[in-house]
């Protein structure tokens, strides 16, 4: 197929790929942003005693009843309980038990003063008001229930989560894999990174710029060194790595230069072309293919067309397979601050700045730039056949 809207593109490769459900156990400190596979109950109360949430004495609240500051009544003190330890003592009439914060009440009380309301004097403490029972009185399981359902399955796990599920004693859980996604790029002009820059020759841009961007999505970028252009070599690398992956990304060649190797790649591999251009600038030359049951998404080379089409296109599919909401492309509108003076005979997407609401575009745009996207965090989707764009008009935008 050759030409198809980006919508139908993403649906078409969508229906070929599914939710990867291999899962695996790792230590909590490793569980940041992955996906829980399955419900977590709580498996102790929280707190799992009674406790005291000052420091002060525990009474039993009846004992102050009349007590006021012509006539305190007065404690003797049995015990002093620390947090960390449990209570021996069982409280009887007339007595109190000296405890710390996060301590646990003692058998009996049902009540604690704070510190600063009581006057100690040796082993005695004298109240000067009643209290009601129960008061500042932290129950056994008033924050989470035993047998609770606390967090449940697929949901991608914050620091928030991972602090609950410690504070439940759990050090593992059961994830979702990280998606293994290979990265090639292609072209006989690119040059490592670190590497002298020859005469001729730019450096590899799109390897580094979509490892990072699918680190921040989660995944595990598997880094295939740039390849030559060389239709033989590239077949042989793909073959030889793609048992490893679940989809693979390359960019460049993609276009109808001599040098475009990726077409005769497809035919080497014998895979089977699912399509070739998509119907938006940049990135119009992506071509999608399949090799047995895998994809295989090629980009074009150019930075900014590579970062675009992977957003619109990689994303949701990444998506799918991942089970990760985050992972799919969010949309939204904006209101165009500035004009953009520039005709869109196709559709287009423009870099911009999102913020509150409205959308900024910078000064160059085009798709081999990647320095000015750059403080960018939104594609603005123009329509095909639209005119000059006038400020204060609303715009569609996917945020980064
Ligand atoms: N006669 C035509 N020429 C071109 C057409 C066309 O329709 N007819 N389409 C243009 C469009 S649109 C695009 S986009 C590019 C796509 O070309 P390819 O995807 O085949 O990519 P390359 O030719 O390999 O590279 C394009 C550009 O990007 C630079 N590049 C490549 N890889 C990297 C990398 N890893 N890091 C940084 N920069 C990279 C490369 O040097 C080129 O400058 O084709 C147009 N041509
Ligand atoms: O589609 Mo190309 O990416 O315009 O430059």
């Amino acid at each position: 197929m050759i030409g198809i809207e980006l919508e139908q593109a993403v649906e078409l490769l969508s229906n070929k790929i599914n939710l990867i459900e291999d899962y695996e156990e790792v230590e909590l400190e490793q569980a940041l942003g992955r996906n829980l596979v399955e419900d977590f109950y709580a498996p102790i109360y929280q707190p799992p005693f009674n406790r005291s949430p000052l420091d002060g004495i525990a009474v039993r609240a009846q004992d102050t009843v009349g007590a006021n500051t012509d006539h305190p009544k007065t404690f003797k003190i049995i015990e002093t309980v620390f947090a960390g330890m449990a209570s021996q003592k069982r409280l009887g009439m007339g007595q109190a038990v000296r405890i710390m914060t996060g301590a646990p009440l003692p058998e009996g009380s049902d009540a604690v003063i704070r510190q600063e309301e009581v006057v100690f004097k040796g082993e005695e403490a004298m109240v000067q008001k009643s209290v009601s029972p129960y008061s500042n009185y932290c129950y056994k399981g008033e924050d989470i229930q035993k047998g609770q359902l606390l967090i449940e399955k697929c949901t991608t796990l914050t620091a928030i989560h991972l602090g609950v599920l410690a504070s439940m004693g759990c050090n593992k859980v059961r994830v979702r894999r990280q998606l293994r996604v290979g990265l090639m790029s292609t072209g006989d002009e690119l040059i490592k990174p670190g590497l002298p820059l020859e005469e001729g020759k730019i450096y590899n841009a799109n390897t580094t710029l979509l490892a990072a961007r699918l680190k921040e999505l989660g995944m595990i970028p598997l880094i295939i060194e740039a390849q030559q252009d060389d239709p033989d070599h590239v077949a042989r690398k793909i073959k030889e790595m793609i048992p490893q992956l679940d989809i693979l990304l390359t960019t460049g060649g993609v276009s109808v230069g001599q040098k475009d190797i990726m077409h005769e790649v497809i035919l080497k591999l014998q895979a089977t072309r699912l399509f070739w251009k998509v119907n938006m600038q940049p990135g119009t030359p992506i071509l999608a293919m399949e090799l047995g049951e895998q994809l295989i998404l090629s980009l074009s080379g150019n930075p900014f067309a590579a970062l675009a089409t992977f957003e619109c296109i990689a994303r949701p599919v990444l998506g799918k397979m991942s089970g990760q909401s985050y992972v799919y492309p969010v949309k939204a509108e904006g209101v165009l601050k500035g004009a953009f003076n520039k005709v869109s005979k196709k559709r287009r997407m423009i870099r911009g700045l999102y913020e509150e609401g409205d959308v900024t575009i910078p000064y160059e745009h085009a798709s081999g730039v990647l320095s000015s996207m750059i403080g960018c965090n939104c594609l603005i989707d123009i329509e095909a056949d639209t005119p000059n764009i006038l400020e204060g008009t609303k715009v569609k935008v996917i945020k980064l």
